[in-house]
């Protein structure tokens, strides 16, 4: 059994901590406010992320973080993407042996256009990890820590890694396949959010399931055009990090991804849905990465920059959809064959 240090005690941070206290590693919860690590040792709950799940004794928060990442083999890094350099420079100064470094954080920083990875490779000196680990998939922190049956891909250039993850990780609840396409899984997670945030505002609007699956595959389609263009397997798309996050994102009341949407779709303003939320919605800053990164790979996505104009530049919601709607008329099957290369073209 191994000490894993946890960085993050907000929702996905803590219900990562019980899958792995349920595989019997010594998990050390590291938050950055005192009073909540506090809290957590002395009630065995995080009151402020998934109060309703109870905490395995094995599970130590900590408020150190030299202390926290002391003997560990392995450090799981699950803060929101705008925390990620301040997180890792705070690690780089108190870290001085190798570990396993793995993230389960989805989001693309809207200033440098970096993947949460590439991020994390400029702020960590190479001598204290093998490769950087990605953990994604379709997995609600609300189900996870109720230990409901959970799937998920952990990806990292080199397999060795990418194995002592699915390791530490997998159990009869959460089962942990592995993807050596470390853009794709990466991307997948991060873009869905923005999707998402289109189901939530089709809701909201009043719109029914024919909207919201003309969302997820058409989502689905603009996500692995940038994909591939950022040099992902367009097959991976078609996994559990692509369609799969894609489908419980969208379709999920416990997405805050599509309930931040579905406010936004019933005329709530941004500010104030944010304020409401009291947890990340990766999906705006993001929605604004892929924008920007849309406009300098020149690949269309139709629905990230209506997403863009809805959230930054005050458009409406309805008028957002009207123009999706009236756009020129495509050829399905060369939009996918595109997607997908040369030796699918008819
Ligand atoms: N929730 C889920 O079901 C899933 C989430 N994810 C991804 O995991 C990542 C984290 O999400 P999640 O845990 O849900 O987010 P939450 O909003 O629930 O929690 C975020 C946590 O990060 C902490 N934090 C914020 N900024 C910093 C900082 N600068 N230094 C240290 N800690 C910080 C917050 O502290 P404070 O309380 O002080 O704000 C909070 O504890 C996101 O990228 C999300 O997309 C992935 C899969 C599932
Ligand atoms: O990534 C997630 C589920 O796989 C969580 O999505 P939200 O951030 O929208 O809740």
């Amino acid at each position: 059994m191994a000490n894993v240090a946890v960085l993050g005690a907000g929702s996905w941070g803590t219900a990562l901590s019980v899958v792995l206290a349920d595989n019997y590693h010594d998990v050390r919860l590291w938050t950055h406010r005192k009073d909540q690590a506090q809290q957590i040792n002395e009630t065995h709950h995080n009151e402020k992320y998934l109060q309703e799940v109870s905490l395995p004794s094995n599970i130590v928060a900590y408020n150190d973080m030299e202390a926290a990442l002391q003997d560990v083999t392995a450090v799981v890094v699950v803060v929101p993407t705008k925390a990620i350099r301040e997180v890792c420079q705070q690690m780089k100064s108190v870290l001085s042996h190798k570990v396993t470094i793995i993230h389960a954080t989805k989001g693309i920083d809207p200033d440098s256009l970096k993947r949460v990875s590439e991020m994390m490779e400029e702020e960590l000196p190479d001598d204290i990890y093998e490769d950087i680990v990605v953990l994604s998939g379709p997995s609600h922190a609300e189900e996870v820590g109720l230990r409901q049956p959970t799937t998920v891909t952990v990806s990292s250039h080199t397999m060795k890694e990418a194995e002592i993850a699915q390791d530490l990780f997998i159990n009869e609840h959460f089962r942990v396949y592995t993807n050596p396409d470390v853009v794709g899984v990466e991307l997948g997670g991060a873009l869905k959010n923005i999707i998402a945030l289109g189901a939530g505002i089709s809701d909201g609007l009043g719109y029914g399931d024919n909207a919201k699956s003309a969302l997820i595959t058409r989502g689905l389609a603009e996500i692995a055009r940038l994909g591939t263009s950022m040099g992902a397997n367009p097959l991976t798309f078609a996994g559990l990090t692509g369609v799969g996050d894609l489908i419980v994102t969208c379709t999920s009341q416990h997405s805050r991804n599509w309930r931040a949407g579905n406010m936004l779709g019933k005329g709530y303003d941004l500010h104030d849905v944010l304020e409401h939320m009291g947890m990340v919605v990766e999906g705006v800053r993001t929605t604004n990465a892929a924008y920007k990164l849309s406009q300098s790979q020149q690949i269309e996505m139709p629905i990230t920059q209506g997403i863009e104009q809805l959230l930054f530049h005050g458009a409406a919601p309805k008028e957002v959809v009207d123009q999706l709607m009236t756009r020129g008329r495509r050829h399905e099957m060369e939009d996918l064959a595109n997607i997908l290369g040369d030796q699918y073209s008819s």
